[in-house]
């Protein structure tokens, strides 16, 4: 069993997936780890976002392991563990350039579609493109404004800085984001994190749920 809950950024996807997830009892995958990930490692190692050959050999030749758990996920390289230098400014910046990459985007879909079920999947594209046969598809929306002081109020940020840099990751990641026909679509401004998850469970086919 699959449920995918696609959203732009900061409209609460993870904590969404998170707290369906627990109230299911299986776990969630964030999709965007990967993405962020593979990000930090070109960062790190100096690489253009515009060449996609020597990032994919760095994935291949020391492989990740995103670890799905309930309470959030946890990326490893070998026994690095990734996770604390994923949601820096500089990866958000940088992201939607390598998320652009065809190649990037075939590692991820791989990856994922190697998880053992049941799971919920979160991310952009995870009901459209990666698990299209999932059981229970949802689309979380949200004013810039309303996220940005959300994402602002977790990271001790300044909530005008931060709504640009959302405006901007929202444009450049229109390509790669967008409803499935057949997802129930959540603004999630004006309700709070446990009126979201409780909207999704009682949205949820009878034998998902
Ligand atoms: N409905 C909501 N009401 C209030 N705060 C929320 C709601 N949904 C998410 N949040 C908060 O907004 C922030 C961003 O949520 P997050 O789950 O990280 O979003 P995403 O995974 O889409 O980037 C978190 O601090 C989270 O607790
Ligand atoms: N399924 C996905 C998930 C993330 N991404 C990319 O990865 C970035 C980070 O995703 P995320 O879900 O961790 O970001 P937030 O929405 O949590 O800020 C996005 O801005 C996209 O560029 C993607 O292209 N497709």
């Amino acid at each position: 069993m699959i449920v995918t809950i696609d959203g732009v950024a900061a409209s609460g996807k993870s904590s969404v997936a998170s707290g369906v997830a627990r109230a299911l009892g299986i776990p969630y995958v964030s999709s965007g780890f990967l993405y962020r990930a593979a990000t930090l490692l070109a960062l790190e190692a100096g690489l253009p976002p515009s060449d996609p050959a020597p990032l994919l050999a760095l994935l291949r030749g020391r492989p990740l392991r995103l670890e799905p758990l309930a309470g959030g996920n946890r990326v490893w390289q070998g026994e690095r563990d990734l996770t604390p230098g994923l949601h820096s400014s500089r990866v958000d910046a940088g992201v939607s350039a390598v998320a652009r990459l065809p190649e990037v985007r075939a590692w991820v879909d791989e990856e994922l579609r190697a998880l053992p079920e049941p799971f919920v999947a979160e991310g952009r594209d995870m009901g459209t493109n990666v698990f299209p046969h999932a059981d229970a598809k949802f689309y979380l929306t949200a004013s810039p404004r309303v996220r940005a002081e959300r994402r602002a109020q977790e990271r001790g940020e300044d909530a005008g800085t931060v709504e640009a840099a959302l405006i901007e990751r929202d444009r450049r990641d229109a390509a790669q984001s967008a409803p499935a026909p057949d997802a129930r679509v959540i603004d999630t401004g004006p309700l709070t994190l446990e009126g979201v998850i409780g909207a999704v469970l009682a949205a949820l086919p009878a034998r998902t749920a």
